[in-house]
């Protein structure tokens, strides 16, 4: 988070105290793909973005991740024992859109089964997470709504990771020109 700050060319702490990370709430999330016998009829996890501000996912050894860049959709080809770095959800909200929530989803395959493990680094419980103040001094205005994390974990976690609306999506504030 400190790299993520200097990167904004905001002081290096600023992430960690707007965002309360020294009490951040981490949800630790398994994943398990049987082989299946229709590998083209069927979807490991449908398309979605992961909330919070970082993903840390490690798998099995089996390739089955995949991201969507430009629309096209590139299988993933993690080195052995690396841990792979998402961006997610809120860590594009407080950037005010700079950093964006890497879109994507698993297939699943004929032969072997497949596990992965996330763990989805959030804000504290209560921070209330909105695009930074210096940032959207910049920018002129802020493109997404504020709220806070507590309330988006209870209301669209659920309904985000099953591929329902996007939450990003929904927190996108509609501005009249
Ligand atoms: O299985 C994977 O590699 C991705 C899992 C995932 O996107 C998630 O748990 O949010
Ligand atoms: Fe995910």
């Amino acid at each position: 988070m400190e790299a993520a700050s200097e990167s904004l060319e905001l002081d290096k702490h600023y992430v960690d105290q707007a965002l309360n990370i020294n009490s951040m709430a981490q949800i630790f999330v398994g994943n398990y793909y049987p082989p299946c016998p229709q590998p083209d009829q069927a979807v490991g996890i449908p398309p979605h973005t992961d909330s919070g501000l970082l993903t840390f996912l490690i798998n099995n050894g089996v390739e089955g991740l995949q991201i969507e860049h430009h629309g096209k959709w590139f299988d993933v080809q993690s080195p052995p024992n690396s841990i792979l770095v998402n961006v997610d959800d809120h860590l594009e909200i407080f950037t005010n859109g700079r950093f964006k929530s890497l879109k994507h989803r698993a297939v699943v395959n004929k032969e072997r089964e497949r596990i992965s493990i996330g763990v989805l680094n959030g804000p504290a419980w209560d921070a209330i997470v909105g695009p930074a103040v210096s940032l959207v001094e910049k920018d002129g205005s802020a493109i997404y709504h504020s709220m806070d994390y507590k309330h988006y974990l209870e209301s669209q976690l659920t309904k985000t990771r099953l591929g329902g609306k996007s939450f990003l999506e929904q927190q996108i504030i509609i501005q009249d020109n």
